[in-house]
């Protein structure tokens, strides 16, 4: 028996480049939608390396361009030459070129470095009106086709390049989309962008039977955005990345036409310039939880709750002195039996704690919750008459503990402890603070339960527990983080309903 390279079991993919190096050769928008700028940004988001070669500045921002400036062709070569003498290329897209000679030195160029995948985008127009590339040079575009292996035109430049009128409807454009194939012998991306319609297809031509068929279309949603500034050089500079990636235009195409979609939908969040702004490359990247960050987003998802709190009957007759004593010693008695049940639990997190710190920290908490349950008992129930049942608020409330305890997840567990440090001990700076400023009476009825709420030591155990609680979302994933945020805000619910408990229970 021998070992093969191949598995028997397993059709393993060819091995290609995972990072491939990509050149971008185009021009400059210092504005940073179009030309080499996007170009960076989306070979960099499709997994690439990125080099680019300019071969024209403009002065552009997202409402035109008014200036182009070409630099001497010699020197554009230089930056060609210094690229391919070091680096192996895995594929160039080419963008704006300008005129004439840009056209002819790339043209020379690509002779002889001879790039494995070439894109081709042939930029004549920018979607303001401006000119991109000298009238005189359209021939010489024309001539350089062939040297390409994907061709991205969009609708007025396909006819400008079949000498036709353009496309007005999507079955005309994949018409033409084949000519232009086949006269040039390669593979030709025909845009749906500058049609109508809630639809934006995109297409793969190509007649000479390298695709699964003639014609493979991609279906899109049209987003309605002004952003649209560089979607052409975003797509082309993404598929010659793709290609280079994943091996052939049609798995690059239906990697690339979703990213660019996302792209054009999280565009607004740029809020770059006054006209047709760019697209958000790097929607997909997001951004790392700063510490303090996880444990904002539980304090604004904790309002709602503790507003519904501090307007409960309980919490305001509590305040006042008016509150039945029947209700007291209700909550007082689901209070000793939740403790005992909120103990194991923090017993678990102390288990599964990642260092012997927050072990120990949790381990601690357990135990005080076991003194606390028995100072109820010795110093609040005892001669009160409770019945000490397990009511249903107090069950469903350590059922959803235990479960968060069960799902293995430190983080989750933690989301669902918490509120009953944080919202507790919030309620009670609350009701202590308001029992002094009522003048801290020794005549009212719950004021030795009141003092009991200003304990400076569990007030300083919430802020280590929100602490460690933040740290361990920065260490979870996006879904670990999302079910910490449901953990934590149904324990949130569930305080509210503890304290309105004995209302309905007591
Ligand atoms: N509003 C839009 N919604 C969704 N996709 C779009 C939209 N505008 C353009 N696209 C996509 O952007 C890419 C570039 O298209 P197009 O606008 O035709 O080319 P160019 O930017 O070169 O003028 C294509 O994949 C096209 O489908
Ligand atoms: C420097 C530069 N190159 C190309 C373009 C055209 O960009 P494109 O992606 O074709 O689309 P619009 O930006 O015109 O919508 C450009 N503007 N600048």
């Amino acid at each position: 028996m021998t070992v093969s390279a191949q598995s028997a079991v397993y059709p393993l993919k060819a091995v290609r480049r995972p990072i491939p190096r990509v050149l971008s050769i185009a021009g400059s928008d210092p504005s940073g939608g179009a030309g080499i700028q996007a170009d960076l940004k989306s070979i960099a988001a499709n997994g690439g390396y990125g080099m680019a070669v300019i071969t024209a500045l403009t002065v552009q921002n997202t409402q035109g361009v008014t200036a182009v400036h070409v630099p001497p062709v010699e020197f554009l070569r230089q930056q060609l030459d210094a690229i391919s003498d070091d680096i192996t290329v895995d594929a160039v897209k080419i963008g704006m070129l300008g005129d004439a000679a840009v056209i002819h030195e790339v043209r020379r160029w690509l002779g002889e470095a001879r790039p494995a995948v070439v894109v081709l985008d042939p930029v004549m127009i920018a979607t303001s009106g401006d000119r991109l590339l000298a009238e005189s040079a359209e021939t010489a575009l024309r001539e350089l086709l062939p040297l390409a292996d994907l061709v991205t035109p969009n609708l007025p430049e396909l006819a400008m390049l079949l000498g036709e009128p353009e496309a007005t409807d999507w079955a005309s454009a994949l018409e033409q989309g084949k000519r232009l194939a086949a006269a040039c012998g390669n593979t030709v991306l025909v845009k749906g962008g500058h049609l109508q319609g809630a639809g934006c297809p995109d297409a793969l031509v190509n007649t000479g039977g390298v695709l699964s068929q003639d014609v493979v279309e991609f279906a899109g949603r049209r987003v309605e955005t002004r952003n649209s500034h560089g979607t052409g050089c975003s797509l082309s500079s993404a598929m010659a990345t793709a290609k280079a990636r994943l091996g052939d235009w049609e798995s690059a195409l239906r990697v690339v036409k979703p990213w660019l979609q996302e792209a054009l939908i999280q565009s607004e969040v740029l809020e770059v310039g006054k006209g047709n702004g760019p697209i958000h490359h790097f929607h997909a990247l997001r951004h790392a939880l700063q510490p303090g960050d996880f444990a904002v987003r539980m304090w604004d998802a904790a309002q709602t709750e503790l507003a519904a709190i501090y307007g409960l009957d309980f919490i305001q007759h509590l305040q006042s002195g008016g509150l039945s004593e029947a209700q007291f010693s209700y909550y007082l008695s689901q209070d000793a039996i939740y403790l005992n049940g909120y103990s194991r639990v923090l017993a678990r997190a102390s288990a599964l704690a990642p260092n012997e710190t927050e072990q120990l920290f949790w381990a601690r908490g357990s135990q005080m919750c076991l003194e606390v349950e028995s100072e109820l008992h010795r110093n609040w129930l005892s001669g009160r008459q409770v019945s000490g049942e397990l009511g249903p608020v107090t069950k469903a409330y350590v059922d959803h503990l235990l479960a968060a305890s069960a799902s293995g997840s430190y983080a989750v567990l933690l989301a669902a402890v918490l509120p009953c440090y944080w919202l507790y001990a919030e309620v009670g700076q609350q009701l202590h603070h308001g029992y002094l400023q009522a003048g801290a009476s020794d005549e009212h009825p719950y004021a030795d339960w009141l003092r009991t709420y200003a304990d400076e030591a569990f007030a300083e155990a919430t802020r280590k527990a929100i602490d460690i609680t933040d740290a361990a979302a920065q260490a979870a994933s996006p879904a670990e983080r999302a079910a910490m945020m449901e953990a934590f805000a149904q324990s949130c619910r569930y305080e509210t309903a503890f304290f309105d408990a004995p209302r309905l229970h007591g």
